[in-house]
């Protein structure tokens, strides 16, 4: 038994055009399925719009869920989840790419932290200042935080604050949604530092969310590589780096810059792979009477005909 399992979760936008609004539905989760288990790190992956961050919102509640079914620890939670003092409010957790705005720019960053645990726990004041200070120390930063305000801290900081507040009622579960994207690498790196550090401390797992490959790498477990709200391959990272099946992993893989020097060879076999398979798509679908509009743009250099489906699960 996973410890959080998705079955087959949909959540579907409505579609407004003109002054009507339009009836049809924007699919950004279109039917995906994952079991996550206990002390793993997962990697959810994929451009912008394939609906990554929609499935972390869901996961915690803050996207109506139009079908399917979450289930934690055995139980499922699907009906729970939006309810704002549920005990999934309490074992899952997320944090986002841009804590600045999510962390309330009125408040002290000691109310911040402590908010969750005013939420959910029955602590004295002494407690509550000592779990607090805790916090502080676990993500590097000094007893005066306390009475600083958010603006007062680089990005970094902020982002290692989200994550001091997101752990403060020991989650077994972190949604990251791009935690790092927007910070410069060595700041990028010690935020990753600080969450490897609490992960062994807590026994959490994450569900990282990220269209930067090189990110996860580093992170995770397991990988979801998604596109157009679904999962077009799933499994063990190293399968995924090593041997992906899909051509949209593929390109995905291929567009990494740096990826390590001892792996140019596995760059070069990836794009011969996707002209290979880009010209035999392009040749099938023209066989078949296809027209050039009907072909779905991956990229401005890269086009492939038709949905794809080698590899798909
Ligand atoms: N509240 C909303 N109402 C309508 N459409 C939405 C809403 N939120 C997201 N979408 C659409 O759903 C699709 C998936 O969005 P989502 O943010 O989940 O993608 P993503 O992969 O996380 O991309 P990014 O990395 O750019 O955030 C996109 O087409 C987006 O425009």
């Amino acid at each position: 038994m996973g410890l959080l399992e998705i079955k087959d979760l949909k959540v579907h936008y409505p579609l407004k055009s003109g002054f009507l609004s339009s009836k049809r539905n924007l699919a950004a989760v279109d039917g995906i399925s994952l079991s996550l288990e206990e002390g793993k790190n997962y990697g959810l992956v994929g451009e912008s719009g394939s609906g990554k961050s929609t499935v972390g919102r869901a996961i915690v509640g803050l996207e109506r869920i139009t079908a399917g079914q979450i289930i934690y620890e055995g139980t499922d939670v699907t009906a729970a989840i939006g309810k704002r003092k549920s005990a999934h409010k309490r074992n899952v957790q997320m944090i986002f790419q841009d804590s600045g705005a999510s962390l309330n720019p009125k408040k002290q960053i000691g109310q911040i932290i402590s908010e969750p645990l005013h939420n959910f726990e029955q602590f004295s004041q002494q407690e509550e200042q000592k779990r607090v200070l805790e916090l502080l120390e676990m993500v590097g930063l000094p007893e005066d935080a306390l009475r600083k305000y958010p603006h007062e801290f680089t990005g970094g900081q902020r982002q290692r604050i989200a994550l001091a507040r997101a752990v403060a009622l020991r989650p077994k579960f972190v949604i990251a949604d791009e935690p790092v994207s927007v910070l410069d690498l060595s700041v990028q790196a010690q935020v990753l530092n600080y969450m490897k550090r609490i992960q062994e401390q807590y026994k959490l797992s994450y569900l990282f969310i990220s269209h930067d490959l090189g990110v996860v790498k580093q992170m995770c477990d397991e990988l979801a590589i998604m596109y157009r709200g679904r999962f077009v391959e799933y499994g063990d990272r190293q399968d995924i780096y090593l041997n992906p099946q899909h051509i949209y992993t593929k390109r995905l893989l291929s567009a990494i810059p740096n990826l390590d020097p001892g792996n140019r060879e596995l760059h070069k076999r990836l794009r011969r792979e996707i002209e290979s398979e880009y010209k035999q798509s392009m040749e099938s679908y023209l066989a078949k009477d296809g027209r050039v509009g009907d072909l779905i743009p991956l990229s401005k250099t890269h086009r492939i005909a038709g949905k794809p489906s080698k590899g798909e699960r």
